[in-house]
């Protein structure tokens, strides 16, 4: 028996979400003696790069009419090479919109946003996100087969190399409904969700024009840039952009937020990061509540300092 997986690529290439699954299925697989397989639709990427996370097999879908994602499409793609009891997903946006598909198809149990690997496989239990991340559930399959997503960055991307193989399945399934015609990834930056630090930012910089020195801030520690919701509302930043409970959730490793009150909304995106670093003049900003670190202060002054003292520890 094999832990299936889909691995998400992007035009062809691999998200780092994709090895962070496969990864997680490896730690399933390792506690009910299964290999892992990985599925993946269209990719360009070699299937190396899944080994390295421990998929044992990888089934590569070729599929023309699947270049277009369709959440229908992609699951009936999956559901006809997957027929083990445990399913894993990335919890992607286009990921977790095949997964309930799926479930709906295998009449399995879903259960989204696990943040560990399960207590038990039979019946399946495992601890997932709840209530926007502000709290944490231990849910349990009623069916026997189960789906999971797995929170990004919550589990990590391990690795665990095998000398895996590697199978091309050619099929042709029918892709006429609502379909997504473009992917586009916002110039050259990294990906909000996938990146492991954020740099974020919102009204207490003022001004579009003040932006310069969180992008600094960002680019020196390899970070991707976030905002609160005014922000972007405001057109200071792009929506793409926005995090929170109306924005994207993420789950950086560390997440820095830069003159930003802390409301409940806005933490309800970013809760569930690892590390909190609040920046704010105001002593009295909910935020610090929730901050595993924080500096009160002018954001004018402490930014410019900081980036200027990681650039001198990293040279
Ligand atoms: C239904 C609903 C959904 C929402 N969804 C979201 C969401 O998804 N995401 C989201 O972010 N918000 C959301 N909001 C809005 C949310 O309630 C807050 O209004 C918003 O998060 C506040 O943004 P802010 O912290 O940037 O601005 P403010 O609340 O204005 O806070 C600015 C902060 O900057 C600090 N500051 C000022 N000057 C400096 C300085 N020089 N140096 C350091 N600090 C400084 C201030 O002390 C203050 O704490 C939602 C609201 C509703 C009603």
């Amino acid at each position: 028996m094999a832990v299936f997986v889909y691995a998400e690529n992007i035009n062809g290439v691999y998200k780092k979400a994709a090895f962070e699954a496969v990864s997680y299925a490896k730690a399933i697989a390792g506690k009910t003696g299964d290999s892992v397989t990985a599925i993946s639709i269209n990719p360009t990427d070699s299937s190396d790069l899944l080994y390295k996370y421990g998929a044992d097999k990888v089934v590569n879908v070729k599929d023309a009419g699947l270049k277009n994602f369709s959440a229908k499409a992609y699951a009936e793609a999956v559901n006809q090479i997957a027929d083990g009891n445990i399913i894993v997903f990335p919890h992607t946006t286009d990921a977790s919109s095949v997964a309930p598909m799926l479930a709906i198809q295998k009449n399995y149990s879903l259960i989204t946003n696990v943040i560990d690997v399960p207590e038990s496989t039979s019946p399946f239990q495992v601890k997932r996100k709840a209530f926007s991340g502000k709290g944490f559930m231990h849910a349990k399959a009623d069916a026997d087969g189960v789906i999971v997503t797995v929170s990004q960055n919550a589990f990590g991307v391990k690795e665990n190399a095998v000398s895996g193989s590697e199978e091309v399945k050619e099929l042709s399934i029918a892709n006429e409904d609502t379909k997504v015609i473009n992917h586009e990834q916002s110039s050259g930056k990294l990906d909000l969700k996938e990146a492991e630090i954020v740099v974020s930012a919102g009204r207490g910089m003022k001004g579009p024009e003040n932006w310069g020195m969180i992008e600094d801030l960002a680019n020196v520690l390899g970070a991707a840039t976030a905002c609160s919701k005014p922000v972007s509302d405001i057109g200071w930043r792009p929506h793409t952009e926005h995090v929170g409970q109306t924005g994207k959730a993420i789950s950086p490793n560390l997440y820095i937020a830069v003159g930003i009150s802390g409301a409940i909304q806005h933490l309800a995106g970013v809760n569930s990061s690892k590390t909190i670093v609040v920046i704010n003049n105001d002593a009295e900003a909910p935020f610090f509540k929730s901050a595993d670190y924080g500096v009160v202060g002018d954001a004018f002054q402490i930014i410019p300092a900081l980036t200027e003292k990681i650039k001198a520890l990293k040279a």
